[in-house]
């Protein structure tokens, strides 16, 4: 579905993702995990259209995507989240919600069709309750969800997460890892960069490790938390091998 060739993006002399190459198939759920400046911000910016690599291509269910805009690309049915949560506050959850549809490109030119286009996604997030809430009431977490439901409201196929569970409460995690696995249940493709390591464990069958912009490891989470270069540049210790 998704396939990174031989991708590197450069700032001046640093080389933030350097010659990566990833295989994403349909109806996956893969986790991106790294220290801090690894490149999984930027491996994402790239894939969205966001930032133009310097070299590599990207190709999304088998035509490359480089060059086009970021809601050209939502158009192809790539959705993604962002790391600060930007809702309208004085909106309310429906009607932010109904700007992902609007705004996914051609395919939902009306209100009623934005108003349908929403439904789904505000259940999958367990947001329908509270559709008429201003955005701005909302906990974090219920933000983290409204995030989601926007992205999902653009009809993604696959759904690119940057650091949903950041800043959440533990209660939230947890709330939001069934939301997570809710919205892939019903057919998205996920891929996920997350600071933590036990909810990508929970969550995803395949893990990537990125450092230095480059892939140190990737295999089943029990092999990545497992892999003496990936504890030695990421874990700093063994994880807890309950959790893989
Ligand atoms: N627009 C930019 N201009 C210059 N350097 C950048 C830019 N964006 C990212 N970088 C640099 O590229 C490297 C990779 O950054 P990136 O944000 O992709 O890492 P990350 O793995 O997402 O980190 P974090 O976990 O902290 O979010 C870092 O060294 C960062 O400082």
């Amino acid at each position: 579905m998704l396939e990174v060739r031989d991708l590197s993006k450069s700032f001046g002399g640093l080389k933030a993702v350097g010659n990566l190459s990833i295989r994403v198939g349909q109806g996956e759920f893969v986790g991106v995990i790294g220290p801090n400046g690894a490149g999984k911000t930027t491996l994402m910016n790239l894939v969205t259209g966001y930032m133009q690599p310097t070299s590599g291509d990207i190709l999304f269910e088998g035509r490359s995507i480089v060059g086009l805009k970021p809601y050209q690309i939502s158009h192809r049915g790539v959705g993604r989240t962002f790391q600060v949560v930007r809702p309208f506050s004085e909106m309310s959850v429906e009607d932010n919600v109904m700007t992902g549809a609007l705004f996914s490109g051609a395919k939902t030119s009306s209100l009623a069709k934005a108003r349908k286009a929403a439904e789904l996604p505000m259940e999958l997030t367990g947001l329908a309750a509270k559709r008429h809430m201003h955005a701005g009431a909302l906990t974090l977490g219920e933000k983290k969800k409204l995030e989601l439901a926007r992205a999902l409201a653009t009809a993604p196929r696959l759904l690119l997460l940057d650091e949903v569970m950041g800043g959440v409460t533990r209660g939230e995690v947890d709330d939001l890892m069934v939301v997570l696995q809710r919205i892939h249940a019903s057919g998205v493709t996920i891929v996920m960069i997350e600071h933590l390591v036990e909810v990508i464990m929970a969550l995803s069958k395949r893990v990537v490790v990125l450092n230095f912009g480059q892939k140190l490891h990737e295999g089943s989470p029990r092999e990545v938390v497992e892999h003496p270069a990936v504890i030695e540049s990421y874990l700093g210790r063994p994880l807890d091998a309950e959790v893989a």
